[in-house]
């Protein structure tokens, strides 16, 4: 993999460089909650401009259905990198249209432009190879060189972090190298017990992962919306909560494999429950209840870890050496159910174990809670990146910027 460094030494003045970065940041409107995916691709932003690159930077924002919406523009994220840089930095109204176009024409040596979601177009998420090629033709028209630097994305084969790299020279950026150099060492010589901590809400992506880290980890705790489908997997109704239903049988087979191979898992024995899901925007008091694990009732929906919960999964991860964390507990966006990421949080700051927190919300979180970022091992960009590379999968934006 050719390095940032490699690049700027070859010399990038006058040239376009295209920067893939993951700017997939938490918003509340128009604010950013959370600017740190933003700050983490900043060095590499500011060493090519200052290398007199022209540099245009493109990123996807939340899940949009491959058409503009303006919910999930980019322009908050490219006021924000602009401020990081303390430079102006151009905005395209559009990705690869007459916007984008005249914006990067009129780039000069050292200036930034952001050009608008990827995702507002069908072609970057398109399954079929030709609607993404055909997106990615488009892109490439837009720049000289690209520069992979959005690790939380390097397990999408999607247009700008598979196809791309494939139609300009390439190299990875330095957050690709940072990340890649810290979840290398917890795939080769980690340091026991290993516990891995699981939540969030992307349950069908990550439900995946536990069958290799089956057979890596010493424990597993489950959290957040994930819980919910193990919960279900043990024979228990869970109401209204967040449920993969297809995956229970899946699940079953983790648990049994699980006691075979030794490896404990811990799941949640009490949660906080409500009636409906809070008000984010309102953070109005939201009143939940905490029930036992198995008595969810029918019309209400787990939101939260419980308070026994939370004192068990302290005590598990009290004496661990190493600890991988993806996904928070709860909804802790609202202040009523953001105790249970809170308690994990505060638990790997207390213990001694070497521990990684990967996931743009659970960094966020971890953040926005207050927490001393300096006080984890590493804080990694990337959730469902980073758990498919403990997983040893090809990820389809690394392996694109090898060749
Ligand atoms: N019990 C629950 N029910 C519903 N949503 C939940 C629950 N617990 C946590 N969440 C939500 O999960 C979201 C974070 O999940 P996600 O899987 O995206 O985390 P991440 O891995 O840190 O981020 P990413 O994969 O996007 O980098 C938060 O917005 C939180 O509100
Ligand atoms: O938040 C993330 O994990 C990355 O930005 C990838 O987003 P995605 O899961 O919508 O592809």
């Amino acid at each position: 993999m050719k390095t940032i460094d490699e690049l700027l030494a070859e010399g990038v003045a006058g040239k376009r460089v295209f920067v893939r970065a993951d700017l997939n940041v938490p918003l509340d409107g128009t604010t950013i909650t959370d600017d740190g995916r933003i700050r983490a691709v900043r060095p590499t932003v500011s060493a090519l401009a200052a290398a007199g690159a022209r540099v245009v930077v493109a990123s996807h924002l939340g899940r949009p259905k491959g058409a503009p919406d303006p919910a999930f523009s980019l322009a908050p994220a490219a006021a924000r990198l602009g401020e990081l840089l303390g430079s102006e930095v151009a905005f395209a109204t559009d990705t690869v249209g007459e916007s984008a176009r005249a914006t990067v024409a009129a780039l000069t040596d050292g200036q930034v432009a952001v050009i608008e979601n990827l995702r507002f177009n069908a072609g970057e998420t398109s399954k079929d190879d030709a609607e993404r090629g055909a997106f990615a033709d488009q892109l490439a028209e837009l720049a000289d060189l690209y520069v992979g630097d959005g690790f939380g994305a390097v397990h999408r084969k999607h247009a700008s972090v598979f196809d791309l790299p494939a139609r300009l020279p390439h190299a990875a950026g330095g957050l690709i190298a940072t990340e890649v150099g810290v979840l290398k060492k917890l795939t080769e010589d980690v340091a026991r017990p290993y516990a891995v901590v699981l939540g969030g809400a992307k349950v069908s992506d990550k439900l995946g992962v536990i069958d290799h880290l089956l057979e890596k980890a010493d424990r597993i705790l489950i959290g957040g919306g994930m819980a919910y489908t193990f919960l279900k997997a043990q024979g228990h109704e869970v109401g209204i909560s967040l449920l993969q239903e297809d995956q229970v049988p899946a699940v079953q087979g983790y648990l049994k494999r699980a006691v075979e191979l030794g490896v404990e898992f811990v799941l949640p024995v009490d949660v906080l429950v409500a009636h409906e899901f809070p008000d984010l925007k309102t953070k109005a008091p939201a009143h939940p209840t905490t029930v036992a694990a198995d008595a969810i009732p029918a019309d209400q929906e787990g939101l939260d870890i419980g308070p026994a919960t939370r004192e068990l999964y302290a005590a598990k991860l009290a004496d661990a050496a190493t600890v991988f964390w993806n996904g928070p507990m709860g909804v802790f966006e609202h202040p009523d159910y953001a105790e249970g990421t809170k308690a994990v949080a505060q638990a790997l700051v207390d213990s001694p174990a070497f521990s990684v927190v990967g996931g743009g919300d659970s960094a966020a979180a971890v953040r926005i809670l207050g927490f001393d970022e300096n006080a984890f091992g590493h804080i990694s960009t990337g959730g469902g990146a980073s758990l498919e590379y403990l997983e040893g999968k090809t990820l389809p934006g690394l392996a694109a910027l090898e060749d």
